[in-house]
């Protein structure tokens, strides 16, 4: 399938597909994004969670922008019927110009694409670009992932090399390099905090040949000690068997030592949290992605609200520790 733009392709609405692991900085690039005024007209996005709680919907929602969220489940495998049926309910109901579809952290992009080729989703609108966010951190450890993470590489027009922040800045260009050798189709952008210009994010796809939407499938091992073959088998093999998603909602306030304590001391199999956290002067939104956090006052709904995602975890206990938080 070719990419760049042709005559049939015009009217029809522009999908960019914003791709990338848990955490990477996906709802960071779309914050961002929302806030080039000139662009906000006439973009809906569509955001898909994992969990139960959707939370990315809220953070995007001060933006304006319309926004559709499809929550508990994977729109590469559980959802897929309702991604399709999503994105024609947005275009009959926004006539957008532009959608932005954001995965969830484990969705793997060519099943997506896949579904972008459906005649009736194609009469509509055509996949412009996909986008992939990548935690610099990961790079180097990319043999450890699975085949979910190249194919959210492999499948990218663009990649940001993003957090490169929190990376030793002789690694960045190393990284640079070996990205170059690796996804030779691939434009590769490192950022802070996704800080891409407009002309970069919306730059035609140039190669005169049309780049393949997905390409090989490696062999990587993201995953395997946790189940071989799992994520590409989807959603609810993860969901019943090593792959934990789960929610932690309370009115009541929690102790920030406690929390902070219970932070610091979480097994590193528990990988992403996110959500708002009441304590007893206000509401913080945490933001925790593979051990590290960040936190920032929230203004929205005075509640814990928590969306946490885990492999091989006593859910049970994990909750137990919130609960022991409360005051
Ligand atoms: N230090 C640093 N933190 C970043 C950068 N980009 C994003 N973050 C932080 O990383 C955390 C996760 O970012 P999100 O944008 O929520 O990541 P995401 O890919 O949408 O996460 P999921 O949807 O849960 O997979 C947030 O705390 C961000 O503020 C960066 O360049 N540097």
């Amino acid at each position: 399938m070719h990419l760049h733009a042709t005559s049939s392709e015009e009217g029809k609405t522009a999908v960019i597909l914003v791709a990338g692991f848990l955490g990477a900085g996906k709802t960071t690039l779309l914050k961002r994004v929302l806030n080039w005024r000139t662009d906000a007209a006439k973009t809906v996005v569509l955001v898909n969670e994992f969990g139960k709680v959707g939370i990315d919907g809220d953070l995007l929602r001060t933006s304006g922008t319309d926004i559709v969220e499809l929550t508990s489940g994977c729109i590469c495998c559980t959802l897929s019927a309702d991604l399709k049926q999503s994105l024609m309910r947005l275009w009959e109901d926004f006539e957008p110009h532009r959608i932005f579809i954001e995965a969830s952290g484990v969705a793997d992009p060519t099943t997506i694409l896949s579904l972008m080729k459906d005649p009736q989703l194609a009469a509509m609108m055509h996949l412009q670009k996909v986008v992939t966010v990548l935690d610099a951190d990961f790079w180097e450890a990319r043999d450890h992932f699975g085949p979910l993470f190249y194919h959210q590489l492999e499948a990218a027009h663009l990649i940001l090399l993003n957090k490169i922040d929190q990376v030793d800045p002789s690694r960045v260009s190393l990284y640079l390099k070996e990205m170059h050798a690796a996804l030779p189709d691939c434009q590769v952008v490192p950022t802070v905090h996704c800080a891409v210009d407009a002309a970069t994010l919306f730059a035609p796809v140039e190669d005169a040949t049309g780049k393949p939407l997905a390409t090989v499938v490696t062999d990587g091992q993201l995953f395997e000690a946790i189940q071989p073959g799992h994520l590409s088998e989807h959603a609810p093999t993860m969901a019943t068997e090593h792959f934990s998603t789960f929610s932690f909602v309370s009115s009541k306030a929690m102790d920030q030592d406690r929390f902070h304590h219970w932070l610091q001391t979480l097994p590193l199999e528990v990988f992403r949290i996110k959500g708002t956290v009441r304590h007893r002067d206000g509401t913080d939104f945490i933001n925790f992605v593979g051990g590290k956090w960040d936190r920032y006052p929230w203004s929205g709904e005075q509640t814990t609200r928590l969306a946490l995602i885990a492999w091989n975890v006593d859910v049970d206990a994990i909750e137990g520790g919130l609960r022991e938080c409360l005051v």
